[in-house]
């Protein structure tokens, strides 16, 4: 049924707070819908293929040696071995991440951390329940204030990616990459225009028009939105789940030690990064057992029958869920139990009408490629560079849902 729901977009169409529209802009593309969306959404599928996903690697793994560093010195130097909750700094350190590989160098270490620090307010400020105006210094105005802080820095980063890339810079971030097509596309327009013969080898990956810095902006801004708590949950079940299970983090380490011939600073790629089985099951399976976004809120466009006894009423939420199918004993024997090997030896990887964490239909998530890429590369560099253990507590397997992908409204 949740199938069904994702893949009805005549029937239903995203549900949003309003306070979204205000922050992310109404004229944002995540909110376009139907051929619209369609449209827009091919034009940025170009920025998540493998060959611009392995050009993103070098600043990813740039930003977990820094970080891994940071870590070690606030276990160590800061809280003298003590435990700490981490969940906090997993945070940061997916924003941070989310930041270069959008923004690559163009964006400030300050700016980078103003952002971290603001995320929070983004996040309170979308709320169930809100005052439809945003009055000062309520949640909405904070989240408001920080959102266009974000949308600035973005917007700068943009133009200062245009400059670079004119002038023949290499790409090495989303931005650097969607600009060189930008302004590839416009040549090759520009020649054909004046008649010139231009071969297919010439033309540029991805065919696009212009994008004002302003619309690259907020489009970057809903790929942050969409990514930052969805990964960085996943980021801290996968360091949890390791910790209480040392002799899997064992196979991960051995065989990231070995794509990299023993070198835990050598470099890596997508290829590489796939053909590690240990630690692609122990991402698939964290996906699985601990999804990250656990239901996307979507509303009725018109009287929706879900069943043959059942019609939702035009206007009414429907919210599929995406827990039951990834839990379903038919699909995933034992679905209380980590067990990364089905994704070895099993056929976890043939129940693909029940791998429902990314969504499906025409708006499954845009980053899954580049989502589980990320989280291999980190728990691969981290078995290397890290050592850590779990406190358990009482807390230690509670599920909170205090977000979903697109907080709702009625
Ligand atoms: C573990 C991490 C992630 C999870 C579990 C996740 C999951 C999801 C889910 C469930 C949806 C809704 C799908 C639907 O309605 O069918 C979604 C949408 C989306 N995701 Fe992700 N996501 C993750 C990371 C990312 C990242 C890293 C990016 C971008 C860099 C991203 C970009 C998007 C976008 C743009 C959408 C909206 C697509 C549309 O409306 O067309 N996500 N994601």
């Amino acid at each position: 049924m949740a199938r069904k729901i994702f893949n009805s977009p005549s029937f239903v169409k995203p549900c949003v707070v309003d306070a979204a529209y205000k922050l992310l802009r109404p004229q944002n593309w995540v909110f376009l819908d139907g051929k619209a969306h369609v449209d827009y959404r091919k034009g940025l599928n170009g920025l998540f293929t493998r060959s611009a996903l392995n050009q993103y690697l070098p600043i990813q793994e740039e930003i977990y040696n820094e970080y891994f560093k940071k870590f070690v010195n606030i276990s160590q130097v800061e809280n003298k071995g003590e435990p700490v909750p981490f969940m906090p700094m997993f945070r940061e350190l997916q924003c941070a991440l989310s930041c270069r590989t959008f923004c690559g160098h163009y964006m400030t270490e300050e700016a980078i951390k103003q952002i971290c620090d603001d995320y929070y307010l983004i996040t309170a400020a979308l709320e169930l329940v809100n005052f439809p105006i945003i009055l000062p210094f309520t949640k909405s105005w904070y989240g408001k204030k920080s959102a266009d802080m974000v949308l600035a820095e973005f917007s700068k980063c943009a133009a200062k990616s245009k400059v670079r890339m004119a002038a023949g810079g290499k790409p090495d971030c989303i931005l650097d990459f969607w600009v060189q097509n930008i302004q590839a596309s416009t040549k090759y327009r520009e020649r054909q225009a004046a008649g010139e013969k231009v071969s297919d080898d010439e033309k540029p990956s991805m065919l696009l028009r212009e994008f004002t810095d302003f619309e690259i902006s907020m489009t970057l801004f809903t790929f942050l939105f969409a990514s930052q708590d969805a990964t960085s949950s996943a980021c801290t079940w996968l360091f949890q789940i390791m910790a209480d299970r040392p002799e899997i983090l064992d196979k991960v380490r051995e065989e990231n030690l070995a794509v990299r011939n023993g070198d835990i600073h050598a470099p890596i790629d997508l290829d590489q990064i796939e053909t590690m089985q240990w630690t692609r099951a122990v991402v698939k399976e964290t996906l699985r057992y601990r999804p990250p976004v656990i239901m996307v809120p979507y509303v009725a466009k018109k009287d929706f029958p879900i069943t043959d006894t059942y019609t939702a009423p035009k206007g009414s939420m429907v919210i599929p869920t995406t827990y039951l199918a990834l839990h379903d004993g038919e699909a995933y024997p034992e679905p209380e139990s980590f067990i990364p090997e089905r994704w070895i030896t099993g056929d976890a990887d043939k129940q693909t009408k029940n791998w429902l964490v990314f969504g499906t239909g025409p708006h499954h998530c845009l980053g899954q490629t580049y989502a589980q890429a990320n989280l291999m590369l980190m728990i691969g560099k981290a078995s290397m560079m890290l050592d850590w253990k779990h406190k358990v507590t009482d807390l230690s397997e509670e599920i909170k849902v205090f977000a979903t992908i697109f907080p709702m409204v009625s």
